[in-house]
């Protein structure tokens, strides 16, 4: 009979922590040390999962905040690995680099323990990377990018014989640039120093570079794309850091650096955003109008505020007391698999995720280890019926998964899944600002912001907005912004100053030079913007799927 999954024990010996005596032993999957009495009974136990070994170094090592190592230290190693921290949020817990130092009998043992630890790491931990593409936006969130990689992720990552080659940008863009135009080989995946809006140029690098390899077009909206291998990490140094908070549960550079050196994984969805026939951008976290655009809209202007610009363009955005009509459609997802409303938080490892990826990918022999696939339910993209609503609205989102972040532990959709090729489509109608208020103060507390009778939210597969007749967005405005705002045209791409311009001009030629001038003006404009995952969009007829 062949015996699998056996966990033999490959090294068990006497060891000394400080001054008190343990039994260590190293199976296969896990390293243990039980603090032995002086009768040599067992008390209690640490046990570290060797997938979660960071790195084993000889003598007595330490790494954060400064590398240093203590002389005469040849029976000693240092194991270094995760530790959980009671801290966090409710959603995710914060992680350490914890650290215990052994000592050996004799120098032998201490080599005995070296190699074996070594081979274990090697043997148990194959989806670890090597080799890291890093980029650091210094301008996002409080321009601390540099200085929490070099002092709190580098170290890390030397630690754990990661080797990355890293690359401070000078402009908006150049990471996406990059990722579509460079040479990558040898590279195991991306990372990002920043917010939203840097985790968005590498999404898009490495969805388009997908595409371009594989010969297919992104501006095609019925076409099934190609799902993508190079894994991305974030290290959270943005304003909002919603998909960092989403997926990891909270926003912090150790923690993340951490998942990523284990080798951690997780699928996302990916929504694409069309104007007619051309691709416009992806979007994971949130497409929003009305509200969400508005705020965005005005922020801009007070960039030098750092994060705290969206407070302040929200509380401003929120007296501007704005709604705007428009014509929604979507296609609901099936109501059997799960709702928006089931109450159930999606972590890493969700079944009704796994099912979805099964479901979108079944002839993916890596199926689980999808990290940024493309949204598809596209086999059954066209089936089921559009449904159709149409009013003033003060806020219409979209968000592919709950974007959570500080500001709203719980997201702007709590029940949202990361990775089951839907959405939710969260319809906020016009009402009184009181009521308003209400709903966007239930995103700070556990309080339900879909129980309100001028909230709905319905699980999609896909969205299409437009202007209601007669209002429609101009043609030749159209012909203009279809030259100028697709995505993967080079150097014709809305940046975000570049989107910024545009919806100065746009406000002109609508007749509102006071759109984004304090929003005081007497005539209330028309359109909002759409917010995709904190850009300006320069489109207001779009289709989402
Ligand atoms: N060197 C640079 N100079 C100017 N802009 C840059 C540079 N590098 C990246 N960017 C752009 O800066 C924008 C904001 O970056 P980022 O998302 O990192 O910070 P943030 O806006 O503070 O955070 P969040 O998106 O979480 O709110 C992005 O759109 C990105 O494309
Ligand atoms: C009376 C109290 C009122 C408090 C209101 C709190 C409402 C908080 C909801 C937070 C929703 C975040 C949605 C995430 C959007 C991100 O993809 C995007 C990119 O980072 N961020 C923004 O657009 C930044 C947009 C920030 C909007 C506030
Ligand atoms: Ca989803």
């Amino acid at each position: 009979m062949e015996l699998m999954d056996v966990d033999p024990v490959r090294l068990e010996s006497s060891l000394w922590v400080g001054k008190k005596r343990y039994r260590a032993a190293l199976t296969g999957w896990h390293l243990n040390w039980t603090e032995l009495d002086k009768k040599n009974r067992d008390k209690k136990t640490v046990s570290v999962p060797v997938s979660e070994v960071i790195g084993v170094e000889e003598g007595r090592v330490q790494v954060l905040p400064q590398r240093s190592v203590a002389e005469d230290t040849d029976r000693e190693f240092t194991v270094f690995y995760v530790k959980r921290s009671s801290s966090g949020s409710s959603y995710g817990l914060l992680w350490r680099l914890g650290r215990t130092q052994f000592c050996c009998p004799s120098r032998d043992l201490r080599d005995q323990w070296m190699t074996q630890l070594r081979i274990a790491l090697k043997t148990h931990s194959p989806s670890r990377p090597h080799r890291l593409l890093v980029f650091i936006n210094p301008f996002g969130g409080k321009k601390q990018g540099r200085q929490i990689y070099h002092s709190l992720v580098a170290p890390l990552f030397e630690l754990a014989g990661i080797s990355s080659h890293v690359v401070v940008t000078e402009r908006a863009n150049q990471a996406r640039d990059h990722i579509l135009k460079k040479d990558l080989t040898g590279f195991d995946g991306v990372v990002c120093v920043g917010g939203d809006g840097i985790f968005s140029e590498l999404l898009h690098g490495v969805i388009g570079r997908t595409q371009q390899e594989a010969g297919l077009s992104e501006h095609d909206p019925s076409l099934t794309l190609q799902s993508c291998d190079l894994h991305i990490g974030i290290i959270p140094a943005g304003s909002t850091d919603c998909v960092c908070f989403a997926t990891v549960g909270v926003n912090d550079p150790v923690t993340s650096a951490l998942h990523i050196i284990i080798g951690d994984s997780q699928p996302l969805d990916v929504c694409s955003v069309h104007h007619r026939s051309s691709l416009v951008r992806y979007s994971v976290s949130l497409v929003g109008y009305g509200f969400y655009g508005d705020v965005l809209a005005e922020s801009e202007r007070h960039r030098w505020m750092g994060p705290l610009r969206y407070d302040y363009s929200g509380a401003m955005v929120y007296l501007s007391n704005r709604s705007y009509a428009g014509v929604i459609q979507y296609l609901p997802a099936d109501s059997q698999l799960s709702s928006p409303r089931d109450n159930t938080r999606c972590l890493s490892g969700c079944s009704v995720c796994s099912k979805g990826t099964e479901r979108l990918f079944p002839h993916s022999p890596g199926a689980s280890s999808l990290y940024s696939s493309h949204f598809s339910q596209f086999s059954s993209d066209t089936e089921g019926e559009w449904v159709s609503v149409e009013g003033r609205f003060r806020a219409v989102s979209l968000t592919c998964m709950s974007s959570s972040c500080p500001r709203s532990p719980l997201g702007l959709s709590p029940s949202a899944h990361l990775a089951d090729g839907t959405g939710d489509l969260i319809i906020v109608r016009d009402t009184h600002p009181l009521g308003f208020l209400t709903f966007l103060h239930r995103h700070t507390s556990t309080q339900d912001q879909f129980d309100l009778p001028f909230v709905d939210v319905h699980r999609v597969k896909a969205v299409r907005f437009s202007l209601p007749t007669g209002e429609e967005e101009d043609k030749d405005e159209e012909r203009e912004r279809v030259n100028d705002g697709g995505m993967m045209e080079e150097g014709k791409r809305p940046s975000r100053s570049g989107s910024h311009k545009h919806l100065i001009e746009r406000g002109e030629e609508r007749g509102q030079k006071d759109f984004l001038c304090g929003l005081c003006c007497s005539k209330a404009p028309t359109v909002s913007v759409w917010n995709c995952d904190g850009e300006i969009l320069p489109h207001t007829e779009i289709s989402c799927r």
